[in-house]
């Protein structure tokens, strides 16, 4: 099968210190697929470079053969619930809207379809009620809700979610799997950071196990092993010293 995203020898830098060497890897097409290591592994770093966010000292990221740049409007990415800014004003609605633009470019303004598409996709997130509240005023779990819905309204193929399981209640945490296999049997694609490593097998169906250069990844079935695992968080920690 040929992979959605492919990543080629990705070499990735902070001030000449390297955070990802030799990364080698593919994202099957409609997975569920679990990016996992310790603190400090590369996790994020490696998803921003899909996302363009970080430029890499050398290698290469395609989505369907072709520089990932030429696809990113088929991204839909959901940042780590701390990177993001939340005192900006902005209604719930207004936030979800965002997802929209994409389509419209920043200058069009955003129709009644727009709206409803938003309002849609706060409903699957069971946050319409909160639709006119300024999203500083809300928790953290209903943050991730509405950043997600947000990923929702863009209609995106590929979902790229930092840690959005963490901080959440298990309420949130199941409403978000249930999504995310509800969307996989739609067609998406969905790419996750994840910290907790008894649930990787229950929520995801492929994963790649990360210390700054690929352990293992495959078919939960075929890597998700104990050798595997050891081999990331324990032979290897001090690697990212
Ligand atoms: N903007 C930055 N400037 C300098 N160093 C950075 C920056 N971002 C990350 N790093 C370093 O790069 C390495 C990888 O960080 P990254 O955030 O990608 O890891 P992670 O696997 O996502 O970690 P965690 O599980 O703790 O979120 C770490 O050593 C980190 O300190």
């Amino acid at each position: 099968m040929t992979p959605l995203i492919t990543v080629k020898d990705l070499n990735v830098a902070y001030h000449e210190k390297p955070a990802l060497w030799h990364v080698n890897m593919s994202i099957q097409e409609n997975s569920r697929t679990a990016i996992v290591g310790p603190n400090g592994a590369g996790k994020s770093t490696l998803i921003k470079s899909i996302m363009k966010l970080i430029r890499p000292v050398s290698g290469k990221i395609e989505i369907e053969g072709r520089d990932a740049r030429h696809a990113l409007k088929r991204v839909a990415y959901v940042p780590q619930k701390g990177e993001v800014n939340w005192d900006f004003p902005a209604t719930v609605l207004d936030v979800v809207l965002m997802g929209r633009y994409v389509h419209k470019g920043w200058i069009k303004r955003p129709n009644r379809k727009d709206e409803s598409i938003a309002l849609s996709a706060l409903e699957t997130m069971k946050m319409e009620g909160f639709r006119n509240r300024q999203i500083s005023e809300l928790s953290g779990g209903q943050k991730q809700r509405v950043f997600i819905a947000r990923a929702i309204a863009q209609d995106a193929d590929i979902y790229i979610m930092d840690e959005p399981l963490q901080g959440i209640d298990i309420t949130t945490e199941k409403l978000i799997i249930d999504i995310m296999k509800q969307l996989q049997q739609e067609g998406k694609t969905f790419i996750v950071v994840h910290h907790h490593l008894d649930t990787v097998e229950e929520y995801f169906d492929h994963v790649v196990i990360l210390n700054k250069t690929v352990i293992a990844e495959g078919t939960i079935g075929s890597v998700w092993n104990k050798k595997n695992i050891n081999r990331a968080y324990y032979e290897m920690s001090g690697a990212h010293d």
